[in-house]
């Protein structure tokens, strides 16, 4: 988003990759993938020993522009190092990741990350925590106030821009979070386990809230996550992996039309839900089994 484009803008545009009768970002076989892993391998060496623990191994994967691609896979199995390989804040050691086409060589401003824990700084307002990325971007004082505040008003926060972290709620401080990592309009937003600290009824308010940004700003999301519900509740595709060293095991197709714009429609309760639920589940379980 450059700084003459508005969120409303954004919001009145179909998302990047969207056609016709497909839903938004499906993965399209003539499309330039935004994200590309190659092959990608990842070894850390063992202290004091010359062994290397393989963390990731032979991972191969394309995220379409504007796709929801959620990640699941057991605890150990390389998810927070993928993620760290896309943010470029570590390197594969064999294979690579294309971002629309270009190898990743470091992190950078076209990719934003959402961790678990907020990472706000404490002596800032919302409204300053979120400029705070602008402040890279070295946009005039003015255009980062506006943007700022219309990310805070695209999280729901338009009235708490003056308030520091800890007059805020888990759930307020995960949406500066978000706001802030969006400010900056990177190409692709990563998220790992970022509601994993909330109670179930904020962590299901905010996968609808995320659903309405997704759609909204029509950004490609890498989301991490340990729950099945929430990897088919906000998946187009979910990525289940194999025990570490992490691959690919299988990616199932979530085909949930509508998902997160009703609010009476207890859609975790729906037979197609609970059937992609438990294709999930089972993928896991046999990746389980395979060890
Ligand atoms: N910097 C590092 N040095 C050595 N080993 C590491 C390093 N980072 C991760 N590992 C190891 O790589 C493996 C994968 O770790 P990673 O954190 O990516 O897994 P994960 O799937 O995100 O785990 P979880 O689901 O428990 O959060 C683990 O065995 C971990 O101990």
């Amino acid at each position: 988003m450059t700084a003459t484009t508005t969120l409303a803008d954004l919001a009145a545009r179909p998302a990047p990759g969207s056609a016709p009768g497909t839903a938004p970002g499906a993965p399209s076989s003539d499309a330039t993938p935004r994200l590309r892993f190659e092959h990608v391998r990842k070894e850390f060496p063992v202290r004091g020993t010359r062994d290397a623990l393989v963390a990731l191994e032979d991972l191969t994967l394309d995220v379409a522009p504007g796709e929801l691609v959620t990640l699941v896979g057991p605890s150990g199995c390389g998810k927070s190092t993928l993620l760290d390989l896309v943010a470029g804040l570590a390197t594969p050691t064999r294979g690579r990741i294309l971002l629309d086409g270009r190898p990743v060589a470091g992190p950078g401003l076209d990719r934003g990350i959402v961790f678990q824990q907020y990472a706000l700084l404490p002596w800032r307002t919302a409204q300053g925590n979120v400029e705070l990325g602008l402040e890279a971007r070295r946009l005039p004082k003015r255009e980062r106030r506006r943007i700022a505040r219309e990310h805070l008003e695209l999280v729901g926060l338009a009235g708490f821009a003056d308030r520091y972290p800890h007059e805020l709620s888990g759930g307020m401080k995960q949406r500066v979070a978000i706001a802030r990592s969006l400010a900056f309009d990177p190409e692709v937003l990563l998220m790992d386990e970022p509601f994993a600290a909330l109670d179930a009824q904020t962590r299901e308010s905010l996968q609808d809230e995320l659903l309405r940004i997704w759609r909204a700003t029509g950004k490609t999301i890498v989301f991490i996550t340990h729950g099945i519900e929430e990897a088919v509740y906000l998946g187009q595709r979910v990525v289940v992996l194999t025990p570490r060293p992490g691959r690919v095991r299988t990616v199932i197709d979530v085909d949930l039309p509508g998902r997160g714009t009703d609010p009476g429609h207890d859609l975790r309760a729906d037979p197609a839900f609970v059937a992609l639920r438990h294709r999930v589940w089972t993928a896991l379980h046999d990746a389980e089994e395979e060890r």
